[in-house]
């Protein structure tokens, strides 16, 4: 049997490529490519492992013809085009602890650092100027930190701070006031911490929700005074209203690790008083990078030589008899869970999951995880359908599982119900014809469509004209429809409407659509 080949593209500690190599596999190590190096290369390779540096886009993987796994020495995947990767049947894993605790580190590093601004203070030291009395600096005992994550990384920095004797005020839709009370924080909607926080630290994904988190807008409901650092994702940060902050006074200091564009060569914020910045060390101690490395060597050389799959972002866990019944129903029941986690909004504490007819007869658990993973992809990077159930259960997500025998309208149905504070929201769906996962209900309006791709839910007022206005407003502005389903309660009551479209819809156009007559509601939606 030939040897699996394996390409490194990112400085890895050397404990990679040993690994590999012991392992069974042939690898190479060629680092710093452009993204044109790469597609010319990639089609020799079975397995790619990466860090932060190496974007693959659908483009790459287009050429990568041979590739079965890309393994991420760490945590952020937002460099990774995961659909396009499913699409390919290319698995994607990630090591989800291995650099946690040393990204804290660096979190609660930076903390001190823009307290006593202390990279200023020795560069003007060493070049001779002894500035003692212009460098007044803050304690951070009693002061309070606003975590805005609080996952693995975000939980270690809440324990770290505690330790410092700063209270925390934690805002995370997953964090339920029995975890808070765990963690020693204290729960908090967002612009609560916003007004409350003397140290703001970022700990999310970088999402569709958590882009721009700290906007123009939230900076200004912060505390004058209150001091900012970023060791997540670069874009969840208006970096020119970052820096207005930082010039007006109202921000007293901002320590950046990331940056909206990488690597950050040049930047408005540079030189600014009282900015500090690192380029991306967040997880670069050798603890972290050795520990990362091993972990993703040995998953992708499991992967590609015996087929175990761990950490996989796009792959649920399956045995061998299983998986050809199953996989159908994990494709609907991903669907579905993000489908309600588009929808439903507020406290998220309960999902409930029904298998109804020909579903109740199987394994209800991985169909599970792949509800719940597609219910929690747009909270965190790090969600897979092995880790999903674990991780609901962590945050204090009551999942409840609940079979019915026999059959109803449908041979075989899931249906999922979230609790929210506005009421249970509840979508359910069914195979049709070749197993082709199919929608049939949304918060109990029967309704019959795909869910794929780009798609935009409107909430309207059932009345003649509606299909024309809104077919309208999206041909003006040159948006191909490519399929349009309607539900009903009832003739003249409350209607829905999904349809899709061949690409993202712009947010002008979705302005404009919740303007037509009769519109209650617009949201665009994507699977
Ligand atoms: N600077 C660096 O070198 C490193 C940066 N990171 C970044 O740190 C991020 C966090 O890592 P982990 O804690 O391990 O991930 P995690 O998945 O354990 O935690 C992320 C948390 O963010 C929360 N969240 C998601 N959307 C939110 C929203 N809209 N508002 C508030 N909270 C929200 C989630 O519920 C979750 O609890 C990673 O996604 C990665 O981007 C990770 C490692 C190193
Ligand atoms: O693990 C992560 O998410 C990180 O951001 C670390 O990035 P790096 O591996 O240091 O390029």
């Amino acid at each position: 049997m030939t040897k699996p080949k394996v390409l490194i593209s990112d400085k890895m500690d050397p404990n990679a490529a040993r690994i590999f190599e012991e392992r069974g596999c042939d690898v190479d190590v060629i680092t710093g490519e452009t993204p044109e190096q790469l597609k010319a290369r990639i089609g020799e390779y079975d397995g790619l492992a990466i860090r932060s540096s190496t974007t693959v886009t659908a483009e790459i993987l287009e050429a990568a013809t041979n590739l079965k796994v890309i393994g991420r020495a760490g945590i952020g995947v937002d460099n990774v085009d995961i659909p396009a990767a499913s699409g390919k049947g290319v698995v994607v894993m990630n090591t989800p602890f291995g650099n946690s605790i040393t990204t804290a580190e660096h979190a609660i590093a930076l903390i001190m650092a823009v307290a006593r601004q202390i990279p200023a203070a020795n560069a003007r030291t060493q070049a001779g100027e002894w500035p003692k009395s212009d460098f007044m600096g803050v304690e951070v005992t009693g002061k309070t930190l606003g975590l805005i994550g609080a996952g693995n990384i975000g939980s270690i920095v809440a324990s770290r701070a505690l330790g410092l004797k700063m209270k925390v005020v934690a805002f995370d839709p997953f964090l339920t006031e029995d975890r808070a009370v765990e963690m020693g924080v204290e729960k908090a909607d967002l612009d609560t911490l916003l007004s409350r926080a003397d140290f703001i630290t970022l700990h999310t994904p970088l999402t569709d929700e958590t882009r721009n988190i700290l906007s123009a807008e939230n900076l200004a409901k912060t505390k004058k005074g209150v001091r900012i650092v970023n060791c997540a994702r670069g874009g969840l940060i208006d970096e020119a209203a970052l820096k207005e902050g930082l010039d007006s006074g109202h921000i007293a200091g901002a320590a950046l690790d990331v940056f909206a564009k990488e690597p950050a060569k040049e930047s408005p914020l540079f030189g600014t008083p009282n900015f500090i910045c690192t380029p991306h060390l967040g997880a670069s101690t050798t603890e972290a990078q050795v520990n990362v490395a091993l972990q993703v060597a040995e998953q992708m050389a499991d992967y590609l030589v015996n087929g175990g799959v761990t950490n996989a972002l796009n792959m649920p866990s399956l045995s061998a008899e299983e998986a050809p019944k199953l996989k159908p129903y994990m494709a609907l029941a991903e669907k579905l869970g993000s489908l309600v986690s588009q929808l439903a909004h507020g406290n998220l504490t309960e999902i409930t999951i029904e298998r109804s007819g020909a579903a109740a007869e199987l394994n209800g658990k991985p169909i599970e995880g792949a509800v719940l993973a597609g219910f929690m992809r747009r909270y965190s990077d790090t969600v897979n359908m092995v880790n999903a159930p674990y991780l609901a259960k962590e945050r204090g997500l009551q999942v409840r599982s609940v079979r019915f025998e026999g059959e109803g309208v449908y041979h075989t149905l899931l249906r999922v119900t979230v609790a929210t504070s506005a009421g249970p929201r509840s979508v359910a769906g069914t195979l049709f014809g070749e197993n082709a996962p199919r929608l049939v209900e949304i918060f109990g309006i029967g309704i019959e469509a795909d869910l794929d791709g780009h798609m935009l839910y409107v909430v309207n007022q059932d009345a003649p004209g509606f299909i024309g206005r809104m077919g309208g407003l999206l041909g003006q502005h040159d948006i191909n429809i490519g399929t349009f389903h309607l539900g009903r309660r009832e003739a003249g009551g409350e209607a829905i409407v999904l349809l899709s479209v061949d690409q993202p819809i712009p947010a002008e156009v979705i302005d404009q659509a919740g303007k037509l007559e009769g519109v209650k509601l617009v949201k665009a939606l994507s699977f």
